[in-house]
């Protein structure tokens, strides 16, 4: 049972505190102005605001015809891509050809694509629609009144069709994106959209991860008494996905004790420390004495969850930030996402992210006053327990779509907060 001392001692913590501990302990790294293209993967520090209206000129959205008034209409000239048309506004009864992306004309009241549009010699009539009414009586069933205008309607054109108005996707001083907002490939041309050169963002923090354990080789089958290192390959990637860049990966024995305390004496320069393989109470796991001869405060000292139990997140005085990820590899996965993920989203001015739930169609045991942690499927509206998640074993996760995070007293087919995995 979780109580209310342990949650003093931040240990033991319920998962969804240890997620929001993490992301509240980190104060958001000072912000840099890059350019527009080295700001992919990093993270806004201003909001997004647009300077002039979007689009910023009527536009046309379709290859065709702009008209004004009831047709058919005189084509007078032409408007394409960064050559207007030239003879001011358009009067009733005239036609520009126009291009996709081109200068409206004033006075247009809708552009005709080329598909419904019958041409002949220096006229245009829309195909098939000759008739145009005076008074807008019998414009085609359905068309909205709105439609009409300056006394007339043009059947199966409404005004407007086809335009895209100035200002009509933003005005002038939107806010288009809030500070906090990854820089994602949409964003980055979005920005570009806007007008914006360079952006203030804040970078990815730097982690510097220490794999330790006399039993590890980074080679070869495992056998008796030698384990294959999981995490110095999964680590990279992972760090990344969570948003760190990472800034070195070092092995370090278990013995001398010495070995560790030298790694993250040598890591001082980076913003957090990943220690893996050393967080239990064993004679030949160091670094929670490391961190008390360091005088370092607790955040999380130990998490009410399965696997991953024993993760923590420390800070040495004067020093980064410690993670440590338990050496089983699947709990270390976990812990990474419980502890690291939202650690390094404060670090970089992110908001904690409101995990996606879904129902949980398996029945699965959940230990009593614990989340437990397994990795599932997509299964139509839910989602389906993969298996293969004992804490040393990474098979389930390595096909899995998500980690459910299953809260103590879930019952069957409730929805359960998802922490999504890329593949
Ligand atoms: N007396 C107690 N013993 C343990 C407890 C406990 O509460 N009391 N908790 C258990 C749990 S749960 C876990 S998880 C582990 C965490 O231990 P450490 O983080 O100190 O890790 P190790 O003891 O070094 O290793 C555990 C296990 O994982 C294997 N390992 C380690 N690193 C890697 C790696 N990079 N790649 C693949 N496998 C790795 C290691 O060989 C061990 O089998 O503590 C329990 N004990
Ligand atoms: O909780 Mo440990 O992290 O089971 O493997």
């Amino acid at each position: 049972m979780v109580t209310a001392a342990d949650q003093e001692t931040r240990r033991d913590v319920a998962w969804a505190e240890a997620r929001r501990f993490a992301h509240e302990a980190a104060s958001p790294a000072p912000p840099v102005r890059v350019a527009l293209g080295r700001a992919a993967g990093l993270t806004l520090a201003q909001d997004l605001v647009v300077a002039t209206p979007l689009p910023a000129f009527d536009t046309s959205a379709m290859d065709g015809f702009a008209v004004s008034g009831p047709g058919p209409w005189t084509i007078a000239g032409s408007a394409r891509p960064g050559r207007p048309w030239t003879g001011g506004s358009l009067a009733a009864g005239q036609a520009v050809e126009i291009s996709t992306g081109a200068v409206v004309p004033p006075g247009t009241w809708a552009v005709l694509p080329v598909e419904s549009a019958a041409v002949r010699d220096d006229r245009v009539a829309l195909a098939g629609e000759p008739a145009v009414t005076r008074d807008g009586t019998d414009a085609v069933p359905g068309e909205p009144a709105a439609a009409r205008d300056g006394g007339f309607a043009v059947p199966g054109l409404a005004r407007g069709k086809h335009i895209r108005y100035t200002g009509e996707d933003a005005p002038a001083g939107a806010c288009l994106a809030p500070a906090g907002t990854p820089v994602g490939p949409p964003l980055l041309g979005l920005a570009a959209t806007c007008g914006y050169d360079e952006l203030l963002v804040r970078r990815a923090p730097a982690v510097v991860a220490i794999v330790t354990g006399d039993e590890l080789a980074t080679n070869g089958l495992p056998g008796p008494g030698r384990v294959r290192d999981a995490l110095g390959p999964l680590l990279p990637s992972l760090i990344a996905e969570l948003g760190g860049r990472l800034d070195g990966l070092v092995h370090v024995p278990d013995q001398p004790v010495a070995a560790l305390a030298e790694a993250v004496e040598s890591a001082a320069g980076a913003d957090v420390v990943v220690v893996t393989g050393s967080t239990s109470v064993g004679v030949t796991d160091g670094l929670r004495r490391l961190l008390a001869e360091r005088d370092a405060r607790w955040i999380v000292d130990s998490v009410a969850c399965r696997p991953g139990h024993p993760a923590l997140l420390a800070r040495p005085r004067g020093g980064p930030y410690v993670v440590g990820l338990p050496g089983n590899p699947f709990a270390a996965l976990t812990a990474a996402h419980t502890l690291l993920g939202p650690l390094l989203a404060g670090l970089s001015g992110r908001a904690l992210d409101d995990l996606p739930q879904a129902p949980l169609l398996s029945r699965i045991v959940v230990p009593a006053g614990r989340t437990r942690i397994v990795p599932v499927v997509w299964d139509g509206p839910g989602v389906r327990a993969v298996g293969g998640d004992r804490p040393a074993f990474l098979n389930g996760a390595a096909l899995a779509d998500a980690l459910a995070a299953i809260p103590p007293a879930h019952e069957s087919g409730e929805p359960v907060p998802l922490l999504l995995l890329r593949r």
